[in-house]
């Protein structure tokens, strides 16, 4: 079993090796275009040997889609494909206000990671890819995974949005909410991931430990630190698991929000 895990920056990699490590020591970093890959081998309960590799491959989506790409490719040109591959990182929660909401430093586990903005504006609005006849907007994990790692890390599960500009007012908080009612988070790479990843057919996941809330800007107020620390407690958990679940992937990657 071999997974693929992608983040934006050095510091949500460095959260997941010592997470996965936690089992299992770093054995080794293996360059591949464009970045390097930290590979960790968790001791699974049951099952086969489990490789998991960790790589940083940039903020937003096209960083996230051409280093998941140049993984993908070099581990299948060299006849050891991954099993899955996931993006991982810290995000911004939606309603983390409200009472029963994402809570800062709260891991979200994604059943539909979404383009939010991938689109045209019209006069009508904002208009989907998909309306206007082209590519995809949505890429749907396989949703056993997705419930085994949501029990196993106390997650919540809900649609995770994929931004290329971090939210930054009520309004658009509110917008993006009315489009996607089940949004639990947003993000910049997931789709990135995703889109690379079905490519190859590799099944995709997306984990994120809540930062942030959506809305007014608010640098301040992250709370980057809890959610690195809630993000490396969630990979402690799942990665000696990941080779014990089994899943079947959606061939369409296709659904509805
Ligand atoms: O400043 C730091 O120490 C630091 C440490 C780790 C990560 C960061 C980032 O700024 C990561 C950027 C990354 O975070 C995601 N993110 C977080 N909150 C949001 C949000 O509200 N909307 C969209 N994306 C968010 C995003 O995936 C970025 O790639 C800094």
């Amino acid at each position: 079993m071999r997974v693929l895990i992608v983040t934006a920056v050095s510091a949500e990699r460095d959260a997941v090796v010592r997470g996965v490590g936690a089992t299992a020591p770093e054995v080794a970093e293996l360059p591949v275009p464009g970045g390097v890959l930290h590979r960790l081998s968790p001791a699974p309960p049951a099952g086969p040997p489990l490789t998991v590799d960790v790589l940083a491959a940039g903020v937003g989506p096209a960083a996230a889609a051409a280093g998941t790409a140049a993984a993908l490719t070099a581990a299948a040109i060299a006849h050891t494909p991954y099993d899955l591959a996931v993006s991982a990182g810290i995000g911004g929660g939606f309603g983390t206000a409200r009472p029963g909401a994402v809570r800062l430093g709260s891991v979200v586990v994604a059943d539909a990671i979404v383009a939010a903005d991938l689109g045209a504006e019209t006069p009508d609005g904002f208009t989907a890819v998909t309306d206007l006849g082209f590519g995809t907007v949505e890429h749907l994990p396989p949703a056993p995974l997705v419930a085994a790692v949501a029990e196993a890390t106390d997650a919540v599960r809900g649609t995770v949005l994929t931004v290329s500009t971090v939210t930054g007012s009520a309004e658009r908080a509110t917008e993006l909410l009315r489009r996607h009612p089940r949004a639990a988070a947003e993000a910049m790479e997931g789709f990135g991931v995703a889109e690379a990843a079905a490519a190859q057919s590799v099944p995709v996941l997306e984990v994120r430990a809540v930062s942030n809330a959506v809305g007014p800007r608010d640098r301040a107020a992250w709370r980057i630190r809890e959610a690195l620390d809630a993000l490396t407690g969630a990979f402690g958990t799942l990665a000696p698991r990941l080779g014990t679940w089994t899943w079947t992937s959606d061939p369409e990657g296709t659904g509805s929000d």
